[in-house]
């Protein structure tokens, strides 16, 4: 699949995530375009793509960064929102934030797309065994999700 992977990051922590995710993806054959949601974003959502990944932090009290609402503003306003089954979130935060807003930008992006893939949740930066399994698997795992709603409905490419 064609996949552009857009993220924000304010300290690194989800730019690391990106980059593993990233480098899972092209390991596994698919093409894959980074962005930085900081930057210019014209040239990336000009290309033709079957899958979004978002990427973000979280700031004060599960809110999502400026950066990114202003990213899916400009995807909206160019390419358009993609449909939900196309698209997959995952997130850094701290768990000190509480259940209810840990990783909240994560999952209010999710649901502001109705993306119903599982959202993946890592602690500050990635370590350990235990992160590297979590970030493999769940990129296999959407990216086997999206393949199949894509073969269900050739119409849902484009994300
Ligand atoms: C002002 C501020 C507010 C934050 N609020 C939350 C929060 O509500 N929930 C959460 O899970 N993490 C929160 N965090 C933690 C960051 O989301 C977390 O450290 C994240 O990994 C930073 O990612 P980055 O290094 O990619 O910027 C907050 C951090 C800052 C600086």
């Amino acid at each position: 699949m064609r996949i552009l992977l857009a993220y924000a990051s304010l300290s690194g922590n989800t730019r690391e995530v990106a980059r593993r995710v990233a480098a899972r993806c092209q390991a596994t054959g698919h093409s894959l375009q980074l962005l930085d949601v900081d930057g210019d974003a014209t040239a990336a959502l000009a290309q033709p793509r079957d899958a979004l990944l978002l990427g973000c932090w979280t700031d004060n009290a599960g809110r999502t960064p400026a950066e990114m609402k202003a990213f899916v503003a400009t995807l909206r306003d160019s390419a358009g929102l993609p449909p939900g089954p196309g698209v997959a979130v995952f997130g850094t935060g701290e768990t000190q934030w509480g259940p209810e807003y840990y990783c909240g930008a994560a999952h209010r992006l999710a649901r502001f797309f109705g993306s119903p893939h599982p959202v993946l949740q890592i602690e500050q930066m990635p370590h350990g065994q235990a992160d590297t399994h979590a970030i493999h698997q769940w990129t296999d795992t959407v990216l086997a999700r999206i393949e199949t709603a894509i073969h269900a409905d050739p119409a849902r490419r484009h994300a």
